[in-house]
């Protein structure tokens, strides 16, 4: 009776018309908040199948309910969490919250969850997300990166693939203590074919809910049309991959000498003496093949994304670009590379960042959520097996606080004297107990790529070729991600 206003429901089906666009095929989830924000309010609710969806699309109220234990859950994922190595070890650790769920820390709940991310967040900073030697392991990749685009300039090149290997390359070396070639044609295959699942290209996973059974999504005569195939062959690849990496640490593993974050969590395996924890054998080494590759998919797209977008905008914005190169010749000059200690003294080239984060909203409805319990907001009841779509775009998008928030427009983080000012409803990153687990390193990230890049070339757009818009009203979110459309550039050095 408390459910949010929304679409009505039949049976079956239940509101899956009415998420399909006019004029496509299958559902729009993007286009589809949008449009009932408009129709229902700011929280509002619709079924996909038998499943009850709700999106809360207002700061504050994202706010409440994020920080709720019970909602920083994700839901079953059935019968997708069989492509994981070891899938089914996740339920060994609180079997009710778990079951159904990727392994890994992107997918699990409970004690899980909580011991996983811990250990993540607390040895990824040790290892450097934030110290020193995690920044000079990323200028290293920057300046690989530069030297590589050097033999480029001049001519037109389209950098998504480019960047997207660099920005793996320095979380692989991170991670396991090893570069790849820029030109890995292992890595090269996944990355398209990943690239491919999350734009949604290979098939309507929606339809899946339709089935009367979640197993029927695997059979022969439905696993190319709801995408499952595809699917399962880009986690065969990815785990093809990633595989050889755990058996070489194990074999090589030294206590005295821990060589990477790799060889810190298989210490954690295999000294924990608890049964119950989700370190412990079998699960434990199931937990670090799945992190390693849910971090290797997390940060695969999303910050090479991100600079692919700024370098857009600076190609519809040349105004901006030379107050972002006048700024870094002022500050950081030409003889050495930017450096995280000139962060807080680039003022307008940080507020480029954030508006770059928020025009973009990469992440526009966040990954979703699920309700372990029934959740109050407002007058409003979340049931239980709900899942959640937090809307970071609504926040981002908010004319209230934002005044034409479709145009890239950074001086709205600039004060009177020139300062660059930070803004808390800029979350990409998501916020509450699930917010983003590599913001930071993203974010150092970003902020070393982009100036370093910057210091280095102006970005020219191609005469004659038509720009993309940058838009949210023209540029489609595929999947669950708002990547940059394809364009080409123009690197010149500069002198
Ligand atoms: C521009 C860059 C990035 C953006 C915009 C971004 C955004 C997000 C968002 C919106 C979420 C969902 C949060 C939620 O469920 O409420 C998320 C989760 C996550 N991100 Fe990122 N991310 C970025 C980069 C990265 C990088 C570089 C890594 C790792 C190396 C990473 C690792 C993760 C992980 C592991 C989660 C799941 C956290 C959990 O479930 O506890 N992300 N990210």
């Amino acid at each position: 009776a408390h459910f949010p206003p929304g679409p009505p429901r039949y049976p079956v089906l239940g509101s899956y018309y009415a998420t399909i666009k006019p004029g496509e095929s299958k559902p729009n989830l993007f286009w589809t908040i949008r449009k009932f924000a408009k129709d229902y309010g700011s929280v509002f609710g619709f079924y996909l199948s038998n499943t009850p969806f709700v999106v809360v699309t207002e700061f504050e109220d994202l706010k409440e309910v994020l920080k709720r234990d019970e909602l920083a859950a994700r839901g079953p994922n059935e019968p997708g969490n069989r492509f994981r190595p070891g899938w089914n070890t996740i339920a060994k650790v609180d079997p009710e919250v778990n079951k159904g769920r990727n392994p890994g820390v992107i997918g699990g709940n409970g004690r899980y969850w909580k011991e996983q991310r811990r250990f993540l967040l607390r040895n990824l900073r040790d290892f450097g997300f934030g110290k020193s030697s995690m920044e000079e392991s990323l200028q290293d990749e920057a300046q690989k990166l530069i030297k590589f685009l050097k033999t480029k300039s001049d001519k037109p090149i389209d950098l998504n693939r480019t960047m997207n290997i660099s920005i793996v390359n320095a979380l692989w070396g991170i991670l396991v203590g090893e570069r790849l070639e820029l030109t890995d044609p292992k890595l090269l295959k996944i990355l398209t074919a990943f690239d491919e699942l999350l734009r949604g290209n290979n098939g309507n996973s929606s339809l899946a809910r339709l089935l009367p059974f979640k197993s029927m999504a695997l059979w022969p005569g439905f696993k190319h049309w709801t995408g499952f195939e595809a699917a399962r062959k880009v986690f065969e690849d990815l785990q093809n991959f990633v595989k050889p990496y755990i058996d070489e640490h194990s074999s090589t593993l030294d206590t005295d000498n821990v060589r990477d974050f790799m060889d810190l969590m298989l210490l954690e395996v295999k000294n924990c003496k608890d049964p119950e924890s989700s370190f412990f054998g079998e699960t434990g080494h199931f937990a670090l093949f799945n992190n390693m590759i849910d971090l290797f998919i997390a940060g695969m797209e999303t910050t090479s994304s991100a600079l692919l977008w700024t370098i857009l905008y600076m190609l519809h914005y040349p105004d901006i670009q030379a107050r972002v190169h006048a700024e870094l010749d002022e500050v950081v000059g030409k003889d050495r590379p930017p450096s995280l200690d000139d962060k807080p003294n680039l003022h307008f080239t940080n507020a480029v960042l954030l508006e770059s984060f928020r025009v973009t909203s990469f992440v526009p409805m966040s990954v979703p959520h699920y309700a372990l319990a029934d959740i109050k907001l407002r007058d409003y009841v979340i049931p239980k097996g709900c899942v959640v779509l937090p809307s970071l775009f609504h926040v981002m998008y908010d004319e209230k606080h934002f005044a034409n928030p479709k145009t890239f427009h950074p001086d709205r983080f600039i004060d009177e004297s020139g300062h660059f000012v930070d803004d808390e409803r800029v979350i990409p990153f998501s916020i509450g107990k699930r917010y983003c687990l590599g913001q930071s390193l993203a974010e150092k990230e970003f902020f070393l790529f982009f100036a370093g890049l910057m210091q280095q070339f102006e970005f020219q757009r191609v005469p004659g070729a038509q720009l993309p818009p940058y838009s949210v009203d023209e540029v489609q979110v595929k999947g669950i991600l708002r990547s940059a459309p394809p364009f080409e550039v123009i690197l010149n050095e500069r002198q």
